[in-house]
């Protein structure tokens, strides 16, 4: 069974920065649904290239078959990992729904990470990224956020129904909220 840890957050909230963190500190491995969709956008041959692209523009969600198969093969690749830190998925019902038919039987969910912080400074952080992000600019900003509010917020919510949900507020620097996770990890870990 593959220990997984899902990190949700609004877009800019900092899940990548702190993922980054606990992998290089605790042993997990990150992987970021975005990350590996813009990999399989760059990746020659790919069919999916063009279909990625549209939806990372537009924010709104890749169909779950083809982001479940990436993260299934990367953690394949990794099956000496001592947990994942699966950044940015499940983000609406479809994923949730195909996640638990594909992964449901291979995988102990251990808990969710809700990065939490307001809408505005996320905006502000994604703008001054400097990654060269397709999807960092106003108008693709205003969709992705709708976008998290009206589908993965939801999803969150379900997964605070089942008492799996720890929040962390990550609008403080990144070495005050990072502090918290480590907290929250480590309080797992006893169980
Ligand atoms: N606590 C923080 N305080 C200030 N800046 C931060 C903080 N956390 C992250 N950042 C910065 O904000 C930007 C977005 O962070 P990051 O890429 O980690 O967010 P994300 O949640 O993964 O975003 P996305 O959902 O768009 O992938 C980066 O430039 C990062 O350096
Ligand atoms: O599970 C996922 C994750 C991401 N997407 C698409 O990618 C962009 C960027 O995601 P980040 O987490 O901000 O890197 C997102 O807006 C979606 O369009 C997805 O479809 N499914
Ligand atoms: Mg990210």
């Amino acid at each position: 069974m593959y220990k997984v840890v899902f990190v949700l957050g609004p877009p800019g909230s900092g899940k990548g920065t702190i993922c980054a963190q606990i992998q290089e500190n605790l042993g997990y491995v990150h992987l970021s649904a975005g990350d590996l969709l813009r990999a399989e956008r760059e990746r020659e041959g790919s069919q999916f290239g063009a279909l990625i692209e549209n939806h990372i523009r537009n924010g709104s969600i890749v169909p779950v078959e083809i982001t479940c198969s990436l993260l299934e093969i990367a953690m394949i690749a990794r099956e000496d990992a001592n947990g994942f830190l699966i950044d940015g998925f499940p983000r609406n019902e479809d994923n949730l729904a195909g996640w638990k038919r594909q992964m449901g039987e291979k995988v102990n969910e251990q808990f969710v990470l809700f990065l939490s912080c307001p809408v505005d400074v996320c905006i502000d952080r994604c703008l001054h990224r400097g990654q060269g992000r397709t999807d960092d600019n106003v108008d693709s900003l205003k969709k992705r956020v709708d976008t998290y509010n009206q589908s993965t917020f939801p999803i969150i919510e379900h997964f605070e129904k089942l008492g799996m949900v720890r929040e962390v507020n990550s609008e403080r620097p990144v070495n005050e909220v990072y502090a918290d996770v480590v907290k929250v990890f480590a309080a797992a870990n006893q169980q």
